[in-house]
């Protein structure tokens, strides 16, 4: 094994071609590493810490004089990340990342599977419900810094048209319902999780027993929603939290009665001073 005296003088012999001039001038705008894995510790709301595995994708600013940018020291960056994932710790990880790179800017995005124990509503039975979670972080050169967190919530949507016209049943589908939201304070996963799922026609669970099933499914019936109404429903709540102060929330309805998906998007930037 090379101890690090040893590696810098092997380094020193070897001709560092990224490190030379570029004359086009041309800077870039976002270069860097994409879809590497690394396992993962993130924070949730009861106080515990998940393990996962996260993809993320790490990018910096290239001034146009510079050929390359230092492409190994991402990875050693993120090798040294042993913190808890948090909107406090990403902020760092990219102040990390900017400063080594010796960069005026930086994006970070860190995707990962999360998980949370859900009770079905009349058994109480227990089981996981994955979600998928996406955190990004952007750096710019004037020192502001913004955090995004993303959350895909399936979720069930059953057509208010087809109760009203159909003699009996209506069609009703999985959906899955995005919300990036941007934010002051702490907003954890659970919550965006929790005020999508309270919005949804039935939310999902990944057991249910009969009772449960029956549930759901009178659920869904009562409580109709067009593809429209599943984004403003939740964006009436989003535009109410004072925590929010910009968001995004989309619904993809995978149609079953159709071979293609219905789908709307609501954006909202809130008229709130951002303290970063
Ligand atoms: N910049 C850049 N480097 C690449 C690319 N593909 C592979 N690499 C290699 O990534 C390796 C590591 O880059 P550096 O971080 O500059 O490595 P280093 O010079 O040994 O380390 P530092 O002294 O910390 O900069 C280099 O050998 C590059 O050739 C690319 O598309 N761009």
């Amino acid at each position: 094994m090379k101890v690090p005296g040893q590696v810098a003088s092997i380094i020193t012999d070897i001709a560092d071609v990224q490190g030379s001039a570029d004359h086009r001038r041309i800077a870039i705008d976002r270069v860097g590493i994409r879809s590497i894995r690394h396992p993962l510790r993130v924070a949730d709301r009861s106080g515990g810490v998940q393990h996962t595995v996260a993809r993320l994708n790490m990018y910096v600013s290239l001034p146009h004089h510079q050929k390359g940018t230092h492409m190994s020291r991402f990875v050693a960056i993120l090798g040294e990340h042993d913190d808890v994932l948090t909107v406090h710790s990403l902020n760092m990880l990219m102040q990390r990342m900017t400063s080594r790179l010796e960069a005026d800017s930086g994006h970070l995005e860190i995707a990962f599977p999360y998980f949370v124990d859900k009770s079905a509503p009349v058994s109480g039975v227990r089981s996981l419900m994955d979600y998928e979670v996406t955190l990004t972080g952007v750096s710019t050169p004037a020192g502001g810094a913004q955090t995004l967190v993303r959350v895909v919530v399936p979720v069930t949507s059953l057509c208010p048209c087809s109760k009203e016209i159909s003699d009996y049943g209506a069609h009703n589908q999985r959906s899955h319902v995005t919300v990036e939201v941007r934010c002051q304070g702490d907003v954890w996963i659970e919550d965006l999780v929790d005020l999508v799922e309270t919005e949804a026609s039935a939310q999902l669970y990944g057991l249910l027993k009969r009772p449960d099933e029956k549930f759901v499914t009178e659920r869904a019936y009562d409580n109709p929603k067009f593809v429209e109404d599943m984004v403003r429903d939740v964006a009436v709540r989003l535009d109410a939290d004072e925590r929010v102060l910009a968001y995004t929330v989309e619904s993809e309805n995978f149609e079953s009665i159709h071979n293609h998906s219905a789908y709307a998007v609501v954006e909202r930037v809130k008229d709130i001073q951002d303290p970063a």
